[in-house]
């Protein structure tokens, strides 16, 4: 592996009562394409959550970039971030979400436009050449005056997808990005993301039941069962060759569902 761009030192995460993520440890190295899978409730989302500063953590150390994501350094001890700390590390990632999260009442260009503007300070100009590279790239270029209503499921996903490259960041994390189209649209949104792993430095970590493609694009996948990596390798060990009997039980019930 690369040097980690994204390190979790023991971290915990509790809901109330309930520990979601338990003392994970767990690296990505930069420009590694890493794909978590696991059962329903077992952590994945949360993961992508806390690095995109949506949900804090209990306990433990997150590094990105080198830099602790929910802390900063005071006096040299580890203090709990401010607002301004976490608005910074922010822009080392970009999310793609399940349900598109596209702004409706705004065009496509302007959804794509928008936080370059506001958040990176660039002039419209420039923001408009960006979205122009961006939608481009995920084969948008003839919609962008369109309204995110008037898109197929597919096209919004895509969407968000330039949105989140438009702001350069050098993580992106998808959280199941295809689990809410009709089944004729994933193919579509699949290409894109494949696109850009093979052709971008990026650094990829996906949440995703399609294990096919997560086979095809991933250096690493890592299988998740109650907030723990029970097992990670690379995709043709893990899937054809698990080696831990809870991600030999999970894949077999979900390649031949009852
Ligand atoms: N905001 C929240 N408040 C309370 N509990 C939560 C919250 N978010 C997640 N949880 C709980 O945390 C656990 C892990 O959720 P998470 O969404 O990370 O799982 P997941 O592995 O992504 O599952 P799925 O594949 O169903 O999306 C679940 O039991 C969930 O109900």
């Amino acid at each position: 592996m690369n040097e980690p761009i994204i390190k979790f030192d023991k971290v915990v995460k509790r809901f109330g009562d309930v520990t979601v993520l338990d003392a994970l440890d767990f690296e990505v190295g930069k420009g590694e394409k890493v794909t978590i899978i696991g059962p329903s409730g077992s952590g994945k989302s949360t993961v992508l959550r806390i690095l995109m500063t949506l949900e804090t953590i209990n306990e433990g150390v997150i590094h990105v970039a080198g830099k602790p994501l929910w802390h900063q350094y005071k006096d040299d001890a580890l203090v709990p971030a401010s607002q301004e700390h976490l608005r910074e590390m922010r822009k080392e990632m970009g999310m793609v979400f399940q349900q598109f999260n596209l702004f409706p009442h705004m065009t496509v260009r302007r959804n794509v436009t928008e936080a370059p503007i506001h958040v990176l300070g660039l002039s419209k100009e420039k923001a408009n050449q960006r979205a122009e590279e961006y939608l481009e790239l995920v084969g948008l270029s003839d919609q962008a005056d369109k309204f995110p209503s008037k898109l197929s499921g597919g096209q919004q996903q895509r969407v968000a997808i330039a949105r989140a490259l438009a702001m350069r960041p050098n993580i992106m994390l998808f959280d199941e990005p295809t689990s809410a189209l009709d089944p004729e649209l994933v193919g579509e949104v699949l290409t894109v993301i494949q696109r850009l792993a093979q052709e971008h430095d990026l650094t990829m970590l996906l949440v995703t039941h399609e294990m096919q493609f997560a086979k095809q694009i991933s250096d690493r996948v890592c299988f998740f069962d109650k907030g723990r990596i029970v097992e990670e390798g690379p995709p043709e060990q893990v899937f054809t060759e698990p080696r831990e009997e809870r991600t030999q039980e999970f894949l077999k019930a979900f390649l031949n569902p009852a």
